[in-house]
């Protein structure tokens, strides 16, 4: 089991690029299934456990992938199965995004329900009605669903329930070519939605209203293999701008993109720490003494969920009472109880949280229950007094790439350790960690390195020759 240690403490300093988009990336590899001739060449895809989960995937369904470094490049001119696998599915929900695509292009698609999360029940009822509406027939059974179609799915009006993301992808794609015109109402605004919609677009699509609650796309015959670079991962992004903020620090944010980040950035001003956004990217300045603020999540552009957990950290190093209420997800406070182990003061009143900011955090052993959880207790270890241990850092490395190399850059003092090894006693490590930040920052910066190198040859056996 790895850990991730932090002995909090130091300022951040420096730059940190940020990578595409993972709620980005994932939509777009699904959609690749839809070129039914030329390749699909992407651009800035991060290499994250995710990525590779949804490439599996791909590949057993018949795609030809071949990644080197941050491109990867697909050809799925002949599907092999209609089936995903299981085995796959069940590692990562959005492997359901294949079912659109599929269900378009070969008529009939098997897929394992997704089932929970640890941050809840995650239903997909929006997605089914989608596709029934488009005159798919479903079906259920032994833990999966089917769904099959006669000929080509129908243009149809959708209105969904909730404006979810993964439905709107879904059905989106499911309707790039159908015959005749779909709207959704109510459909997701958020930013990967318009990304995803863009290299639609480039693949001969005709999607219209992205980015608005009402997206409309006319049906066409075929699309074809395009070139196409993701969007910078405003989530990513947003972390690091914590990050910078809570050890009391200065960083320039690299790619973020200060329009998709409006809330966290409203959000950050109104506690008082310093931000200058230029077309490059963000700086983010702490001033102290940090202001306690309210924050309440919803669908863009409102406050992101999947900032909720790493924004409460930072409250936590605000003096005064803040209010997170959760209403996008109904179990995502599950942070809150590691946090306790390092001092935190929260308490829980249904989907709010309240927190008592300003008193001191210590170090201490805590998990990472979920991905964004993971984010949040590295971000408190940054300002906590002595040695945090975060384990369950599988989940972290679902969406954050090399995020121990980058805070070690920045001057965090941050390693990582593999299973069985241990933290080294104190006195070790303040004698080889005196110096920081060349000393550290490089062995650990070269440590990342050769884990991403080698990470990216497993992506490489995915599928090594393109036909
Ligand atoms: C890979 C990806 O892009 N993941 C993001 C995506 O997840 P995902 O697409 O799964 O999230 P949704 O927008 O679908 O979910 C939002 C809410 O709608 C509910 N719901 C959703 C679908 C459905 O058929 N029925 C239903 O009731 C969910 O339970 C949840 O309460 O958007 C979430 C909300 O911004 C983010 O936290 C995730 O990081
Ligand atoms: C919840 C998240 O992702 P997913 O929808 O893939 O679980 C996230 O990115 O915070």
């Amino acid at each position: 089991m790895s850990k991730i240690i932090v002995r909090g403490g130091r300022p951040l300093n420096g730059t940190v690029r940020v990578h595409g988009a993972k709620n980005s990336v994932l939509p777009i590899l699904a959609a690749t299934l839809l070129a039914e001739e030329g390749s699909c060449v992407i651009d800035d895809v991060p290499a994250l456990d995710d990525v590779y989960n949804i490439l599996e995937v791909l590949s057993a369904l018949g795609v030809q992938a071949l990644r080197h470094e941050s491109r990867v490049t697909l050809r799925a001119h002949r599907l092999i199965s209609h089936e995903a696998p299981y085995e796959l599915v069940r590692k990562m929900r959005a492997s359901f995004l294949v079912m659109g695509p599929l269900l378009a292009r070969e008529g009939l698609v098997k897929i394992s329900l997704p089932g929970g999360c640890a941050i809840g029940t995650r239903p997909i009822d929006q997605h089914l009605k989608g596709f029934e509406a488009m005159g798919a027939e479903i079906g259920f059974g032994q833990g999966s669903v089917e769904a099959k179609v006669n000929g080509r799915l129908r243009g149809a009006r959708i209105y969904l329930d909730v404006a979810s993301v993964g439905a709107t992808e879904n059905i989106m794609m499911a309707a790039a070519t159908a015959d005749g015109v779909t709207t959704i109402e109510n459909a997701a605004k958020e930013p990967e939605i318009v990304d995803l919609a863009n290299f639609l677009n480039a693949m001969g699509a005709k999607v219209r209203g992205a980015g608005t609650g009402i997206i409309r796309i006319e049906g066409v015959e075929r699309l074809k293999g395009v070139r196409h670079t993701v969007i910078p991962d405003r989530v990513e992004a947003g972390t690091y701008m914590i990050a910078a903020a809570i050890s009391g620090g200065d960083v320039y944010v690299e790619g973020a993109i200060r329009d998709h980040l409006g809330p966290v950035v409203a959000k950050l001003e109104e506690m008082g720490v310093g931000i200058d956004a230029d077309d490059s990217g963000i700086r983010v300045y702490a001033n102290r003494p940090l202001k306690a603020v309210d924050v309440k999540t919803l669908p863009y552009p409102g406050f992101p969920t999947d900032m909720q957990a790493q924004f409460m950290a930072l409250l936590l190093a605000s003096p005064g009472t803040s209010i997170v209420t959760e209403t996008v997800f109904e179990n995502r406070f599950m942070h809150v109880e590691e946090m306790a182990k390092m001092g935190a003061d929260i308490k829980i009143e249904g989907r709010a949280a309240v927190i008592s900011g300003g008193k001191p955090l210590s170090g201490a052993p805590v998990c990472a229950t979920d991905l964004r959880a993971g984010a949040a207790l590295i971000c408190a270890a940054l300002a906590a007094e002595g040695i945090t241990e975060v384990t369950g850092t599988h989940h972290i490395d679902r969406g954050y790439m090399d995020i121990v190399g980058k805070l070690a850059a920045l001057g965090a003092d941050i390693s990582r350790l593999g299973d069985g090894e241990e933290v080294p006693a104190p006195a070790v490590a303040a004698a080889v960690q005196a110096p920081l930040p060349a000393a550290v920052r490089r062995p650990l910066q070269q440590a990342a390195e050769e884990r991403i190198a080698s990470d990216s040859v497993a992506m490489l056996r995915v599928q090594p020759t393109l036909a």
